[in-house]
């Protein structure tokens, strides 16, 4: 679908398996990791994947929320977490503006900072990324979706 927000990027559950995954080798790499601290909601799902390859058994939460759908409001922090961070990493799905992840930073700031996918204008707040795709781009996680009839593309132009 292409709205104001441009074009819908969808991303299938095999294919987030297998970006985090991605991530996870990365990561280990640059471990070893004390745990990990999923941003919430979308964070919960790349961390699962990120615990399980890294051996992580190790899991928090920081639960914020910033978007209604696509609309952005203001970043509203139902739950912190003490520290600095040292030694710690903070998984999220992806970063857009990078204002949910300058809020992070700076409640954690010596912890890594890994994401599945990332967009220009956040990118340069995160450590670690595997995919990045364009600003104009909405990134539809399959929590998201459900299967449903898609119409033709030809009929969706109004051929
Ligand atoms: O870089 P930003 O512009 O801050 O956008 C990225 C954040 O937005 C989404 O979270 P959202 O606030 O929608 O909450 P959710 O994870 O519960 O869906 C996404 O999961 C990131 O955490
Ligand atoms: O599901 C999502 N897709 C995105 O592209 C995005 N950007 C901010 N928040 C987002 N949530
Ligand atoms: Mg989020």
């Amino acid at each position: 679908m292409v709205d104001e927000k441009g074009m819908d990027f969808p991303v299938s559950w095999d294919e987030l398996h297998r970006t985090a995954r991605a991530l996870a080798y990365r990561l280990d790499s640059l471990g070893p990791f004390k745990g990990i601290v999923a941003i919430t909601r979308g964070g919960l799902v790349p961390a699962a994947i990120v615990a399980r390859e890294l051996e992580l058994r190790l899991v928090d939460t920081v639960c914020i929320s910033t978007y209604d759908h696509k609309d952005m409001g203001e970043a509203n922090i139902l739950k912190g977490i003490d520290g600095d961070g040292e030694g710690w990493l903070i998984i999220d799905d992806l970063v857009d503006t990078g204002k949910t992840a300058k809020i992070v930073r700076e409640m954690l700031p010596k912890a890594h900072f890994a994401t599945v996918f990332a967009k220009p204008a956040g990118r340069p707040l995160v450590d670690t990324f595997v995919t990045e795709v364009s600003q104009d781009t909405w990134i539809l996680f399959p929590w998201d979706v459900e299967l449903a009839y898609a119409q033709p593309i030809r009929a969706r132009k109004g051929k």
